[in-house]
C-alpha cells in the first residue's frame, strides 16, 4: 500500500514502481515518513512519502458522497468525512490531505491548492461540472483532477424532462396555489408539448439523453453544440442547427452545455432578443450560462413566458433572489444529479478513480492530464523510464545546468505517426530535464506547464522506420541547442548536446551520446570519459572502481576508428568517490570525464 501510494505505477503492474506519475513531497509533521527503497532496476533515489502512521493516505470527503464511495475509499484510506467546512477550514485541513472529494458545492480554489503545499495530489469531483476547481491551478501544483462524468447522466436528464413538463403544466405554482386553499383552474392552464420545438443546447451526454426524451414526447427536436458529432444526432433523429437558428426557432430552449469562459452569460439581452416571443427555457446545466439580470428583463418584455431553473450564478440564491421569486420561473435547488441511483452511481465513479490515481492508475476520467488507455501504457511502461532517464542524462552533460531553452525529442519508430501517443514520453522527458537542475517536481499533470512556465520549449519529430512495427518504439533522441556542454563529445556534427536510448530486453540503455556509439543500460549511475582509444583503459578505470568496492554493471567503448578517440561509458552501481573520480581523471590517455547520476 504504502509503495504505491508514493510510486504511481502502471496500471497492469499495480506492484511496479517504475513510474511516478504523481509523487508525493517530502514530510510532515503530523504524520509518519516512510523512506522507500526501490530496486535498483527501477529507481536510484530512494522517496519521501507521507503517510499516515497506519501507512494510508488520508482522503478528504468535503460534500455528502454515497456510501458505496464512502466504503471503496476506505478499503484503501483513512477517510475524513467533513461535510460543511468555511473555505478556512478546508484550506488548514488540506495540507493533511492526499486527496479531495467535492460535489459542486465546494469552491476548489487556488488557495486550496497553495495551503496543501504540495500533499494534495487528486481532486475527485463527484459529478460532471468542474468549474467550481481551478483546472489552472490544479495543474501549476501537479494536482490530477478526475470527475465522475456518466454517473448522474440520466438524472440530470429526467430533472430536465420533469422541469420542462411541470413548467408547461404550472405543476409547481398549481401546487403552492392548492396547498394555501385554493383552486384556481383557469390560472393554470398551461401549454402543450407535442409538435413544439425544443432546442437542445449542448448535446452532449445530458443533451442527448433530454432529446431522445423529448422525442418521446412528441416534440420536434433541434440542437446546437459546436463540437457535437453529426452521425450522434442523427442517430436519435436530431437537427444540428447553427445558435441563431436554435434560439430563433425554438418554443423552448433547455440549457446543456459546461460553464467556461466562452458559455459564460451566453443567454443575455442580445440573445433574448433573437428568441420567439413567448419562449420557455430550462436550465439545468450551470446559472452562469445565463445573464440572470437578462433573464428578469426578457420575461419583463414577455420575450420569455416562463424559465425552469436547476442552477443559478451563486448558490445557494439570496433569499430575496428576484428569480426565485418571480412567478414566471419555477426553481429547484440544484438538483438534477440527486437521485439516489445517481449519487450512488457517481460516489462509486469518483471513489475508483480517486483511489486508482493515489495507486498510479492514469485515470480514465482524468480532466487535467491524458488519458491513456492503460494497454498503451503497459506497452509504453520500459520507455517511459528511458524517457525520464535520457532527460536527466542529457541536462547533466549541459555546462552550468540552468540554460537550457530548446529542446527536441526525436521517436524513431515504423509504427504509423497516429499509432504511437508520445505525451507520457514528453512528460517523462520533461521530468528528467527539470528535475535535476531544480527543486520542482514534475509530473504527467504538471510537464507541459512547468516546461512553459520555465521558457523550456520541447519540439517533437517523428521518424518512420522500415520493419515490423511490434515495439512501439526503436529509439528515443534528445536533443540539447543553443548550450555548452560539461564533456565536449555529446555534443553532436551538428553543434547540440544529443543522447541517444533504447529498450533492449526490456531495460533502457544508452545506445548514443554525440557521435559516439555506447552501449551501457541506465540502470546505475553512468561515468562517461572520452580517451585515446589504448589498450588496458578498461582495466585501469576498473581496477581504481574496485579498489573501493564500487561495482561495475556494464562498460563499453565507441570509438571513432582503432587507436583514435573513444568514448567509454561506464555503469555503476554504487557512487564512486570524488577521490577515485579525481583518479580516474588524472588517468593521462583520460581527455574529459563526466560522472552522471540517473
Ligand atoms: N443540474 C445538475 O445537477 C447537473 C447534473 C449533471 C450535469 N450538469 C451540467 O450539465 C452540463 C452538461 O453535462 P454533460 O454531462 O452532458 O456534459 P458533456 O460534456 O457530455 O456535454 C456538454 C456539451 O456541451 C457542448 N458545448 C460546449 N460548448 C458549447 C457551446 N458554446 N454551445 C453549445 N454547446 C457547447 C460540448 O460540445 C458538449 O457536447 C454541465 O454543465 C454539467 O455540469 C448539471
Ligand atoms: O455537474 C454536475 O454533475 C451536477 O451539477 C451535479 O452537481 P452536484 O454533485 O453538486 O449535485
Amino acid at each position: 500500500m504504502a509503495a504505491s501510494l508514493s510510486s504511481i505505477s502502471l496500471k497492469s503492474s499495480p506492484s511496479s514502481t517504475t513510474s511516478s506519475w504523481l509523487r508525493h513531497r517530502p514530510l510532515s509533521a503530523t504524520f509518519g515518513v516512510t523512506t522507500l527503497s526501490f530496486p535498483r532496476h527501477c529507481e536510484k533515489t530512494r522517496r519521501f512519502v507521507v503517510l499516515a502512521m497506519d501507512g494510508k493516505p488520508t482522503i478528504l470527503v468535503a460534500e455528502k458522497l454515497g456510501e458505496a464511495g464512502i466504503n471503496l475509499l476506505k478499503e484503501f484510506a483513512n477517510v475524513d468525512c467533513s461535510y460543511n467546512l468555511t473555505p478556512e477550514e478546508l484550506c488548514s485541513k488540506i495540507s493533511l490531505c492526499d486527496a479531495l472529494i467535492v460535489r459542486s458545492g465546494t469552491k476548489v480554489n487556488r488557495q486550496v491548492f497553495e495551503s496543501s503545499s504540495g500533499r494534495l495530489k487528486v481532486v475527485g469531483r463527484a459529478g460532471v461540472g468542474i468549474d467550481n476547481v481551478d483546472l489552472a491551478a490544479a495543474t501549476e501544483h501537479g494536482c490530477l483532477v478526475v470527475n465522475a462524468p456518466t454517473a448522474n447522466t440520466v438524472a440530470a436528464a429526467e430533472h430536465g424532462i420533469a422541469l420542462l413538463t411541470a413548467m408547461a403544466r404550472n405543476v409547481a405554482q398549481a401546487d403552492a396555489s392548492t396547498k394555501a386553499g385554493k383552486w384556481e383552474r383557469s390560472k393554470y392552464v398551461g401549454v402543450s408539448l407535442v409538435g413544439k420545438t425544443l432546442a437542445v443546447m449542448g448535446f452532449g451526454k445530458v443533451g442527448s439523453e433530454v432529446a431522445r426524451r423529448a422525442k418521446g414526447l412528441g416534440m420536434h427536436v433541434i440542437a446546437h453544440d459546436p463540437y457535437a458529432p453529426a452521425d450522434r444526432a442523427r442517430a436519435i433523429g436530431v437537427e444540428l442547427v447553427s445558435f441563431d437558428e436554435a434560439i430563433a426557432s425554438a418554443d423552448f430552449i433547455s440549457l446543456h452545455m459546461p460553464l467556461t469562459a466562452s458559455t459564460s452569460k451566453m443567454l443575455n439581452d442580445e440573445t433574448f432578443a433573437k428568441m420567439k416571443k413567448g419562449v420557455r427555457i430550462i436550465n439545468v446545466a450551470r446559472g452562469g450560462v445565463i445573464d440572470e439580470e437578462a433573464l428578469l428583463k426578457a420575461i419583463d418584455a414577455g420575450i420569455v413566458a416562463q424559465a425552469a431553473l436547476d442552477v443559478f450564478s451563486e448558490e445557494p440564491p439570496a433569499k430575496d433572489s428576484k428569480l426565485v421569486q418571480n412567478e414566471n420561473i419555477i426553481a429547484t435547488p440544484h438538483l438534477g444529479a440527486s437521485t439516489a441511483e445517481a449519487q450512488e452511481g457517481v460516489a462509486i465513479e469518483v471513489a475508483e478513480a480517486v483511489v486508482g490515481a493515489l495507486k498510479g492508475e492514469l485515470a480514465a476520467t482524468a480532466v487535467n492530464a491524458p488519458m491513456v488507455p492503460a494497454e498503451v501504457l503497459t506497452e509504453l511502461k520500459p520507455f517511459v523510464a528511458l524517457a525520464e532517464k535520457l532527460g536527466r542524462l542529457a541536462v547533466q552533460l549541459v555546462a552550468g545546468g540552468s540554460g537550457v531553452k530548446t529542446v527536441k525529442i526525436t521517436y524513431a519508430s515504423s509504427r504509423a505517426p497516429d499509432d504511437l501517443d508520445t505525451r507520457v514520453l514528453r512528460a517523462m522527458i520533461t521530468k528528467g530535464l527539470i528535475e535535476p537542475i531544480s527543486s520542482v517536481f514534475v509530473n504527467l499533470v504538471n510537464a507541459d506547464f512547468t516546461a512553459k512556465q520555465r521558457g523550456l520549449r520541447i519540439t517533437e519529430e517523428r521518424v518512420l522506420l522500415d520493419g515490423s512495427p511490434e515495439s512501439p518504439l526503436e529509439l528515443i533522441h534528445v536533443q540539447i541547442s543553443n548550450v555548452e556542454s560539461k564533456f565536449a563529445s555529446a555534443i553532436s556534427d551538428s553543434g547540440e548536446i544529443k543522447v541517444e536510448g533504447r529498450v533492449k530486453d526490456g531495460i533502457p540503455h544508452l545506445t548514443k551520446v554525440g557521435t559516439f556509439e555506447v552501449d551501457v543500460s541506465l540502470e546505475g549511475s553512468i561515468i562517461l570519459c572520452r580517451q585515446v582509444d589504448q589498450p588496458g583503459m578498461i582495466g585501469t578505470v576498473g581496477s581504481i572502481l574496485g579498489e573501493e568496492n564500487v561495482n561495475v554493471s556494464f562498460m563499453t567503448v565507441g570509438r571513432l576508428a582503432p587507436r583514435k578517440q573513444a568514448v567509454m561509458a561506464i555503469g555503476v552501481d554504487e557512487e564512486p568517490s570524488k577521490q577515485s573520480l579525481k583518479r580516474i581523471g588524472e588517468i593521462p590517455a583520460i581527455e574529459e570525464f563526466v560522472y552522471l547520476e540517473l
